[in-house]
Formats: C-alpha cells, sequence, structure tokens
C-alpha cells in the first residue's frame, strides 16, 4: 500500500516482530528494483511512507482505513477489533485480512459491523494481482466501495463475495490440496510427480505439496477443521497431512514438510 502512494502505519507487537516486518518490505522492494519494477528513488519513496509501531492506539489513533493481519485466530482477531473500535475514528473502515475466518463474527467484536469487511490478499501480496472482498452480514456498501478503490489503486482486481467458511479461493484451494494429498496416499504418484503434474499440466504456479510446505502444514490442517465444520466429511485431512503436523513438520518454517528443506529438497516418506 505504500507503493502506490498511501501513508501507512505499520504495527506489530514488539520492536523485533515489527523488525522482521521491515525486512520482509526491503526484500520485496530490493527484488522489485532488479527486475527493473521500480526505480530506487519509488522504493525509498516508499519507504518513507511507512511508519513503524508497537502500540495500537497511537498507531490507529488518526488513520482512514485498518488493514488487520495477525494470526488466524478468532479470539485475537476479536481482541483487536474491539481495541480497534475504541481507538479509531468512528468513520474508520476495519478490514480484515483472514483467509476464512467469520467476518461477520469479527464485526460482531465491534459497534461497527457495517465498517467491518474481509480484505483477503495473497500470497506475495505485492506479485499477487486479486483482492478477495468478503461482504459481512451487515457490512455496507460504502465500506465494500472503499476496499475496491484502495485495491484497485494498488494494481488489484477485486471480487465482492459472501461471507462464507473459506470464501472463494481458501475453499477452492482447500478441496485441491486435500484431493491431491489423497492421490498421493493412494500411492498413484510421488510428491514430486503431482506437483509437477498440477504445475505443468494444469499450468498453476505451484505443485499442492511445494504449496501447501509454503503455506504451513499446521495452517493447513487448521483451515480443514474449519471446513470440514461448514462442508462436512469431503474436506476432512487425509491422515498424512496430520501426521506431518504431530511429528512438528510444518513445512518450509520448520525445515521440513512434504520436502526436506535442510538437505538438498528431498520427499519425506509418506507411503502407505
Ligand atoms: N500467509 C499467507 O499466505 C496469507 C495469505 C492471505 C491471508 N493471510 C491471513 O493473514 C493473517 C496473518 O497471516 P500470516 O501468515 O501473515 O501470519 P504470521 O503469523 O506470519 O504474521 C502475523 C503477524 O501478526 C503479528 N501480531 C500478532 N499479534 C499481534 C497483535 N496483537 N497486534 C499486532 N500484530 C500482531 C505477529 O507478530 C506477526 O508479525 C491471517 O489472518 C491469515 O489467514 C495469510
Amino acid at each position: 500500500l505504500a507503493t502506490p502512494g498511501y501513508q501507512v502505519h505499520l504495527c506489530d507487537v514488539s520492536e523485533e516482530a515489527l523488525n522482521k516486518g521491515f525486512a520482509g518490505i526491503e526484500k520485496s522492494l530490493a527484488r522489485f528494483i532488479k527486475a527493473k519494477h521500480l526505480s530506487e528513488q519509488d522504493a525509498e519513496d516508499a519507504r518513507s511512507r511507512i511508519t513503524g509501531f508497537t502500540e495500537l492506539e497511537k498507531a490507529v489513533s488518526d488513520v482512514d482505513l485498518v488493514v488487520e493481519a495477525v494470526p488466524e485466530n478468532m479470539e485475537l482477531k476479536k481482541r483487536i477489533f474491539y481495541d480497534l473500535d475504541r481507538f479509531t475514528k468512528p468513520e474508520v473502515i476495519l478490514a480484515t485480512n483472514t483467509s476464512e475466518l467469520s467476518v461477520t463474527a469479527i464485526a460482531s467484536a465491534t459497534k461497527r459491523p457495517r465498517s467491518v469487511v474481509g480484505m483477503h490478499w495473497f500470497n506475495p501480496p505485492p506479485v499477487m494481482r486479486l483482492v478477495e472482498i468478503v461482504r459481512g452480514v451487515d457490512t455496507s456498501e460504502e465500506a465494500i466501495e472503499v476496499i475496491k478503490k484502495v485495491s484497485e489503486r494498488a494494481g488489484k482486481e477485486t471480487v465482492v463475495v459472501k461471507d462464507v467458511q473459506g470464501f472463494v479461493t481458501s475453499r477452492a484451494i482447500s478441496a485441491h490440496m486435500m484431493e491431491c494429498m489423497k492421490i498421493l496416499e493412494e500411492g498413484v504418484a510421488s510428491a514430486e510427480d503431482i506437483d509437477k503434474a498440477i504445475r505443468l499440466g494444469l499450468n498453476y504456479p505451484m505443485g499442492p505439496f511445494e504449496l501447501a510446505d509454503y503455506v504451513g502444514l499446521d495452517t493447513m490442517l487448521f483451515a480443514s477443521e474449519g471446513m470440514v465444520e461448514a462442508y462436512g466429511d469431503r474436506f476432512r485431512v487425509p491422515q498424512t497431512l496430520r501426521k506431518l503436523v504431530e511429528a512438528g513438520h510444518l513445512g518450509r518454517k520448520s525445515g521440513k514438510g512434504f520436502y526436506d528443506y535442510t538437505k538438498e529438497r528431498e520427499t519425506v516418506s509418506v507411503k502407505k
């Protein structure tokens, strides 16, 4: 949001977490400069528009829009929205980047459910072209329009969807990944070959196991549990995924998932 010209207040829980965020931004800007999609000056301007905060009240007291992106936990999101409602001006739109939680439930923690809306970005956000806008039960047309305008200024396309479990994108990707894990368990092909088939045959940028390791297997498991609750057993995770999570193999972040990142990339044995 800083690149297209917005003044951004970046708020996290500690200086350390904030620095991690700034380091991520630096890495991203450097990639854009290297690819000649951004000049040094544009990058410097974007940097100068971002101010870091570790106190939520200070961060949001004079902003016009909040985009919350704390971990995917309903209790935490509700606590944050309760505070955002108290700390921001009454007309401020409060958006959540949740991937599958109920925007309506998050909005219930505030006295302004009309101004609470889903603004679902995709990873990596500077590159991915979509923002999925989620209309909660009470979300106003005005809130949707604001998010559309901000997203468009950031160069994104938008879709507006209803507030159902997983919206469009997380529900679709969950179904795809579950089915690919079942294909793996049936021994139809190796993880590498399923990834290769999906990448080259279906033209997806990543295969399902590369993507699962990238997103985090614990996150995948959590998402599946929400989907089972809403849509039944067809979203139940295959044992393979549950066992990897139980073993602490959470994907790239733990060094091992469907693949082993501690050596040359190697598939972890997941044969039945
Ligand atoms: N990772 C993805 O690919 C992706 C894609 C789309 C949407 N999302 C959604 O974005 C949200 C964040 O996901 P993530 O993967 O970036 O999580 P993450 O755990 O990597 O990052 C969360 C950040 O929030 C900070 N945080 C925690 N508590 C906070 C608080 N009380 N106040 C301020 N900051 C706090 C953490 O320090 C951390 O920097 C989730 O709702 C997730 O579903 C993630």
